[in-house]
């Protein structure tokens, strides 16, 4: 058998941070070299000899993260969310400098909310309204969630690549945020509520029906499945890849 791939976790005892480094130690061709936690030394990975670090910690200091770990050659995989086209162009800048490092940025690992985003941008062509709803733990510090951000941006590009215009809404009075967040035109709405997880619904309409794609995370360990397999991929990925639907074949 080949040597393990050895790994960093950042956030290692965050909820995310915690499970992965559980994942990491039961995998037998991983090794586990450092975990790193708010007020740790982030030099730590590369000194540990880490070929890739696993990114669960905060939309504040992910970007700073990453930029670091690509300055010191080790590969990245990221979950935490936050990041914008500004910052992800920021990084492929920087990465740039740093020949054959890779970089995986998803706003969600688990195998069944990637496809259910496919799923959504696959149907959204087809319908003439279509809303996104998220329901968190009410720990979740952002809102909307980057899986329903991620979601509503298919959404919007298939209904845009279709030639669809705006969605019907007749509103023209509502109370503060009483419709969402607009996320290119696609309506999103988040919900906190303690006993929930991760959970999300895409809704689309029609004249007299309504497709409803849902997804559930009723644990942490459902994400384990995609961050496993984007640390194997990673090392022979350089640049930076947005979403895990490219390593699951599911196109961009
Ligand atoms: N892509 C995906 O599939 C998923 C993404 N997420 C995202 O992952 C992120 C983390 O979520 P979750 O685990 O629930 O959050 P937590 O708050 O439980 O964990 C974040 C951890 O990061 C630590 N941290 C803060 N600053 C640093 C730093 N500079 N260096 C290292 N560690 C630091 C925090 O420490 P302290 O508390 O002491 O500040 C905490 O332990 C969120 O953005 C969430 O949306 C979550 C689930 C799945
Ligand atoms: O904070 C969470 O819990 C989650 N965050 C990610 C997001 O914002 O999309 C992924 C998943 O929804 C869980």
């Amino acid at each position: 058998m080949s040597e393990p791939i050895r790994v960093a976790v950042l956030g290692a005892a965050g909820r995310m941070g915690s499970t992965v480094v559980r994942a990491v130690q039961a995998a037998p061709d991983l090794e586990l070299v450092a975990q790193v936690d708010a007020g740790g030394d982030p030099r730590a990975v590369a000194d540990a000899g880490a070929q890739v670090a696993v990114d669960f910690t905060v939309p504040a200091v992910t970007e700073g993260n990453v930029h670091a770990l690509v300055d010191a050659g080790v590969h990245a995989v990221v979950g935490t969310t936050g990041w914008t086209e500004q910052s992800l162009g920021r990084v492929r800048d920087r990465l740039g400098g740093a020949p054959g490092v890779g970089v995986v940025v998803a706003p969600n690992f688990a195998l069944g909310a990637v496809l259910a985003m496919a799923f959504a941008r696959q149907a959204a062509r087809w319908f003439e309204s279509a809303e996104v709803v998220e329901l968190h733990h009410p720990d979740k510090v952002d809102a909307p969630s980057g899986t329903a951000r991620h979601t509503a941006q298919g959404i919007a590009q298939a209904r845009a690549a279709a030639g669809l215009g705006p969605m019907p809404d007749a509103t023209t009075q509502a109370a503060d945020g009483a419709r969402g967040a607009d996320v290119d035109g696609v309506r999103v709405h988040a919900v906190r509520l303690r006993g929930l997880v991760a959970h999300e619904e895409v809704l689309l309409g029609n004249p007299g029906e309504m497709l409803t794609i849902r997804h559930d995370s009723f644990d942490r360990v459902s994400f384990m499945p995609g961050v496993l397999l984007a640390v194997r991929q990673v090392l022979h990925r350089p640049g930076l890849t947005v979403g895990l639907e490219p390593l699951l074949d599911l196109g961009a």
